[in-house]
């Protein structure tokens, strides 16, 4: 039988109902899915000669048992020694750990191959790998690179990479490859077949590199190919909503506002206007960094769209952000007789129920809420706009969802992720991208110093000095990856700390395992001024806007990413108060000093990101990796951004010559079927 891409992995003998479900928890049903479940890194087990032996360094050798196992238990821990006779006459020892299973296999005259780390002190071995030489069969897993794949409890990496093996020997006859031949061509990539086989088995460092060059390309094509026909789609084939709103009531509003906006503020103001009046559905980017603004800018929208006769929606990442929008947005607007409506998943079921109603039947016009106005219960009379905060803490499907409600209304998502417009306008397939790349009038910089723990003294020094003063301050506690509980455990011994050391102030308590109504209860009293200490987790992080707030305390700063630092940081300097940030760090290496040093001399978002990027290696800044950007199977969007350029505008080209037909070009059509369809802005 023939065997497809797109057959199920079942096809595979061997393959189960068993393995095929462990397979599906890893979302690979296909042949294709399994090909295509790319190693994360390769373990260099090519065979080592002696000279390249370094103390610590890890080598690969082959050589015969010429001791009975030597055996040491101590609990449930165990070691096993022998000696291992090599090929020069000479002998090594090789010691595995916590293996006793294996001891009945280590015995006199076994040949075998060994990978692991060299001590040169004890001239000998600690295995990490290690396969007995079979006369009949070629090593599996030993004696060349060999890729190692993202493992679950069910499925270790040796066996998913025997199953991928013989995918690729069930399919190697079938697989096609439809990537144009003038781009193959062009850029000299190597053919499918081979690209998969040396993605999975390279000899060389060189094989990798091109199989991945070749996948990265062909990934990053496709994708811009359909993001860029669903743009031209969008805004050039379907009617929008040509909002004719009231340009007088608009400018008087902003007359009347209690500051100027920014210049970046007003001409973005401009570009989201005209787009709204235009019959082509908006598709518009509005980026800018922490505290720039973007929120004004997004109520101005709305405003619009309503005196358009339309109802608009603002859909935020969690409902402290929905409250505190909420009640701005009522404040700004107390003197026009704009309804306004929140729905997120705390209100009760009659709460949501009369809300719904209200948005049926027309009477709401500004909607504020979570992911609540996605189901399918919430219908619109008329969606004219939406507008995504933080759009990156959506998923595409939700975003999608939404949109649907509405005949094409105009869409505005707004972002703080630094990410540069050339490089967002590519990555989102030439979505418009609006900036705003000032902070408004009279910010101070936020005044940046780090700290050791023996010195914070001082910092809470300061900190009293502006409690005394009314202001109020926020303490973010250590970033614990592992676990939400160690993360609570501390968080609750520092809210025990500073409520001790500050006997005479309210401090409130946050963390993301509180329920909504203890949040939206600590946060009013936040806002409201009755807290004035905030000890928080980074549930803080995006858009928490307090004015009175004048400092922030951040707890093992080294431990974040500089992009994520920066945005908390954002949390204050929010009015015209002198503020400050107060970094508590272990800065005992270079380079954890060096990142504070970056936060202590700039507060502009673009540079900070662009610094840690240097610093840490691409991809690695918290803020890129948790910002949401499109993610790939195999490309990286910042290790591999020229490819991604390259892509942009070979798929630009491509659509010139094939038009709205492009979507049915094999190469198109094919990967569309087997796309799972989350890497889309929308
Ligand atoms: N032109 C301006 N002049 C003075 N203050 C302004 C101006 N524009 C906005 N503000 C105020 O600045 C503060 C921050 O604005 P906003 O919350 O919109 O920032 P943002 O860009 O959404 O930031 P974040 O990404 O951190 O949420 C608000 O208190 C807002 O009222």
């Amino acid at each position: 039988m023939d065997v497809h891409l797109d057959h199920p992995i079942t096809v595979i003998k061997g393959i189960g109902p068993k393995t095929s479900q462990q397979f599906a928890s890893l979302g690979i049903y296909t042949i294709k899915d399994l090909i295509e479940y790319f190693p994360f890194r390769y373990d260099d087990r090519k065979l080592s000669s002696i000279e390249n032996w370094e103390d610590g360094s890890k080598i690969t050798i082959i050589g015969t048992i010429n001791s009975s196992p030597h055996i040491v238990k101590m609990g449930r821990k165990s070691k096993i020694t022998v000696s291992v006779s090599l090929d020069n006459d000479t002998s090594i020892r090789a010691t595995w750990f916590n293996q006793i299973f294996a001891q009945h296999k280590l015995l006199p005259d076994t040949t075998l191959w060994i990978t692991g780390k060299y001590s040169l002190k004890y001239h000998q071995i600690t295995v990490s790998h290690y396969e007995i030489l079979d006369a009949h069969n070629a090593p599996k897993a030993t004696g060349k690179l060999v890729s190692i794949y993202p493992a679950t409890k069910y499925l270790k990496t040796e066996e998913i990479r025997r199953w991928i093996q013989k995918a690729l020997e069930y399919s190697c006859d079938t697989i096609i490859d439809d990537l144009p031949q003038y781009l193959i061509d062009k850029y000299r990539l190597v053919n499918l077949n081979i690209a998969y086989q040396w993605i999975h088995h390279p000899s060389n460092l060189e094989e990798y590199r091109q199989a991945k060059r070749r996948l990265v390309f062909e990934e990053f094509f496709q994708y811009q190919v359909q993001i860029q026909l669903f743009r031209e789609k969008y805004r050039n084939e379907h009617q929008g909503i040509s909002h004719l709103y009231n340009e007088k009531f608009i400018k008087s509003f902003t007359y009347e506002l209690p500051f100027q906006l920014t210049k970046p503020q007003t001409i973005v103001m401009h570009e989201i206007l005209n787009d709204m009046k235009s019959n082509k559905p908006m598709l518009r980017l509005l980026h800018g960094d922490v505290g720039s603004g973007k929120t004004i800018v997004g109520i101005i929208a709305l405003l619009a769209n309503w005196t358009s006769g339309c109802q608009g929606v603002l859909m935020v990442p969690t409902e402290i952000l929905a409250d505190q929008h909420f009640q701005s947005i009522i404040d700004t607007l107390k003197h026009i007789e704009v309804r306004i409506g929140l729905l997120i998943g705390r209100q009760t079921k009659k709460e949501k129920q009369i809300i719904l109603e209200k948005i049926a039947n027309g009477s709401l016009d500004i909607i504020i809420g979570t992911h609540a106005l996605i189901q399918d219960r919430v219908v619109f009379k008329k969606l004219g706009l939406i507008i995504i905060d933080e759009q990156h803490r959506f998923g595409v499907q939700q975003r999608t969802l939404l949109q649907k409600k509405g005949e094409y209304p105009d869409i505005l998502l707004m972002t703080a992720t630094p990410i540069p417009r050339t490089m967002a306008m590519t990555i989102f397939g030439d979505i418009d991208v609006s900036v705003i790349d000032q902070l408004p009038a009279g910010r101070k910089k936020v005044v940046t110093t780090y700290y050791s723990d023996s010195d914070q003294e001082k910092v809470w020094n300061k900190v009293q000095e502006l409690l005394s003063a009314k202001q109020q301050v926020y303490i973010v506690c250590p970033l614990i990856e592992e676990s939400d509980v160690l993360e609570i455990e501390d968080v609750e011994s520092i809210y025990i700390k500073i409520t001790d050391q500050f006997k005479n102030e309210m401090v409130g308590l946050l963390h993301g395992r509180m329920s909504d109504a203890e949040k939206q209860a600590i946060m009013k009293g936040f806002i409201e001024g009755s807290i004035a200490i905030l000890v928080a987790t980074t549930v803080i992080e995006v858009g928490v806007n307090v004015p009175n707030a004048s400092a922030i305390v951040i707890y093992n700063a080294e431990r974040f990413g500089l992009a994520q630092l920066h945005q908390l940081r954002g949390r204050v300097g929010r009015s015209n108060l002198p503020a400050f940030c107060f970094l508590l760090a272990n800065t005992k290496g270079d380079l954890a000093k060096q990142r504070m040093e970056i936060m202590v001399s700039s507060n502009d978002g673009f540079y900070i990101a662009e610094k840690d990027l240097q610093l840490r290696g691409p991809g690695e800044i918290l803020g890129f990796k948790q910002s949401g950007l499109p993610r790939f199977r195999i490309g990286d969007i910042i290790d591999d951004y020229k490819i991604m350029e390259v892509a942009h505008l070979e798929a630009k080209k491509f659509i010139q010559q094939y038009g709205a037909s492009a979507e049915n070009h094999p190469f198109i059509k094919y990967h569309r079927k087997g796309q799972k369809g989350s890497n889309f802005l929308l």
